[in-house]
C-alpha cells in the first residue's frame, strides 16, 4: 500500500498520521491489484457472509484484501458496520420515473449513517498508530460515528460541530458516545479548516474524509452493492454531493473492482446537490476545474450544508471515469422524495432524499432514461433529523383526518375516525 498525492504523485509513509501533502494536495491509497484473482476473492467474500463475531461479519472488513490489507486483524475497531440493505422500491421507482430503483440503505449502519464504513477503517489506522485523540469536523453524523468508533476502543473523540443548522438529534447522539463538543459559531469549512492547521500541536489524529482511509473504508459501500447484485451493475448509481466523499469512493471503488476483474461495466455515476449548496455543481455546469467556495449556504438538507467540499477534486475523477453527471434539487423537491421513501417503509434524513429528487429530474430532463435501473444511496437514518418529520409528517391530511377532535379515547369516537 502507498500514499500519494493527487496533485503531485509525491508519496508518502502510510504508518506517520498525515492528512495532505506538503503542496496541499489531498492523499490517497494506492495498492498493487496484479496479484488478486477475481474468482479466488468473490468465492472468499461469499464464504465471509457466514461470519459472526469476528472482524469478517463487518461489512466493511470482509473486503478486509481490498481495503486495508496490512493491518492486523487485532487492530480492528469494528461494530459490524455495513451488511445494511439493498431494496427493490417500487413505490420511488414511480414516483422517479424510471422502471427500477434500488434504494442501498446505509442508514442501518450502527450509528445510522453511511459515514460508520469509512470511521471504522480510520480509527482502526489510528488505534494501530498508537493514536489516542481523535477529532473531526461535522454536521452531525460523521461527529456521531467517530464518537461511537471512539468510544469503543476507549480513546477520546473531539468533534467540531457548527452551532447551526445542525440536527439536534445528532448533536445529542454525538455527546450521548461520550464525544467532547467543541460548538463554533461558522459552518463545516471552517471547522475543518481549523483541524487541518492546529491538529498535530493538540495531538488530534483526524477523521474527516480528508483522510484518505475514511475514503478506503467508504469504498465498501459499493463493493457491497456489487456482491448483492452478483458482480453486475446496475445502469446509475446516484449520491448526495456535500463534502463529496462518498462521490470519490465511490469511483475509487468502481475503478478497483474494474481493475481487478470483479465487475466488467462501470455504472454511470449521478452527484446530486441542494440548489442552496451546489458549488460542485456551479463548477461542473460552468465547465471549469477549480471549485469556488459557496460562502452562504441555504439548505434545509443540514447534511449538505458545505461549501468547500474538500474531495471535489477526487469527485471529478468519479465523474469523468463513470461518464457522471450533477444535477441539484430544491429543498420542495428533497421534502417530496422524502415523504415517497419514507412512507414505503425505508426512511431516510433529508440529505439521503436528495438521490431520489435528482433522479426524477434526471428522468424528466431524459438525461436518465425510464428502463433504466438506479441504486439510490440513502445515507442516513429517518430519526437523525427528527424536526424535519416535524416539519410534514405530523401535517399530511390522513394525519388531520385521524386526529382525535373529541379529545376523548372511547370505542365510539375512534370508530368514527376509522
Ligand atoms: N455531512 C458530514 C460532513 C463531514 O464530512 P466528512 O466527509 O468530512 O466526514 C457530517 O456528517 O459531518
Amino acid at each position: 500500500m502507498q500514499l500519494t498525492c493527487i496533485d503531485c504523485d509525491r508519496l508518502w509513509e502510510l504508518h506517520q498520521p498525515r492528512i495532505r501533502c506538503a503542496c496541499g494536495g489531498l492523499l490517497q491509497i494506492e495498492q498493487q491489484w496484479k496479484r488478486l484473482d477475481a474468482d479466488r476473492l468473490k468465492r472468499l467474500f461469499h464464504a465471509r457472509l457466514a461470519e459472526r463475531m469476528t472482524p469478517y461479519a463487518s461489512g466493511v472488513w470482509r473486503y478486509k484484501e481490498l481495503i486495508h490489507p496490512e493491518l492486523p486483524d487485532e487492530a480492528i475497531v469494528t461494530r459490524y458496520e455495513g451488511n445494511t440493505g439493498l431494496y427493490d422500491a417500487a413505490a420511488t421507482a414511480r414516483f422517479a420515473g424510471v422502471r427500477r430503483v434500488l434504494l442501498k440503505a446505509q442508514s442501518e449502519n450502527p450509528s445510522g449513517s453511511f459515514k460508520d464504513n469509512g470511521m471504522t477503517v480510520a480509527v482502526s489506522h489510528g488505534h494501530a498508530l498508537g493514536m489516542n485523540r481523535f477529532a473531526c469536523s461535522s454536521t452531525g453524523n460523521t461527529s456521531s460515528s467517530l464518537a461511537m468508533y471512539a468510544a469503543w476502543c476507549g480513546k477520546t473523540s473531539y468533534v467540531f460541530v457548527p452551532e447551526e443548522g445542525v440536527a439536534d438529534g445528532k448533536v445529542l447522539q454525538t455527546l450521548a458516545y461520550g464525544g467532547k463538543l467543541v460548538r463554533f459559531p461558522g459552518t463545516y469549512d471552517d471547522g475543518l479548516r481549523f483541524l487541518e492547521a492546529h491538529a498535530d500541536e493538540f495531538g488530534l489524529y483526524v477523521c474527516n474524509s480528508v483522510n484518505p482511509l475514511r475514503i478506503e473504508g467508504q469504498k465498501s459501500i459499493v463493493f457491497e452493492i456489487a456482491q448483492q447484485l452478483e458482480w453486475s451493475m446496475p445502469d446509475w448509481i446516484v449520491v448526495p454531493g456535500g463534502a463529496l466523499s462518498n462521490a470519490a469512493a465511490l469511483g475509487k471503488g468502481l475503478q478497483e473492482l474494474q481493475a481487478i476483474g470483479l465487475i466488467e461495466t462501470v455504472p454511470r455515476v449521478a452527484i446530486v446537490q441542494a440548489e442552496g449548496a451546489s458549488p460542485f455543481h456551479r463548477m461542473v455546469e460552468a465547465g471549469e476545474r477549480t471549485l469556488t467556495p459557496e460562502p452562504r449556504l441555504s439548505t434545509r438538507a443540514s447534511a449538505l450544508n458545505i461549501g468547500s467540499p474538500p474531495s471535489w477534486k477526487k469527485a471529478l475523477r468519479t465523474l469523468e471515469h463513470t461518464n457522471g453527471v450533477t444535477v441539484t434539487v430544491t429543498d420542495e423537491q428533497i421534502f417530496a422524495a422524502k415523504q415517497v421513501i419514507d412512507r414505503s417503509g425505508i426512511g431516510c434524513e433529508p440529505a439521503s432524499a436528495a438521490t431520489v429528487a435528482g433522479l426524477k429530474r434526471l428522468a424528466a430532463e431524459r438525461i436518465i432514461d425510464k428502463d433504466e435501473t438506479a441504486v439510490c444511496i440513502l445515507t442516513g437514518h429517518l430519526l437523525k433529523d427528527a424536526e424535519a418529520l416535524a416539519g410534514y409528517a405530523g401535517r399530511t391530511p390522513e394525519a388531520l383526518e385521524l386526529r382525535m377532535r373529541e379529545r376523548m379515547l372511547d370505542r365510539a369516537s375512534v370508530d368514527r375516525r376509522l
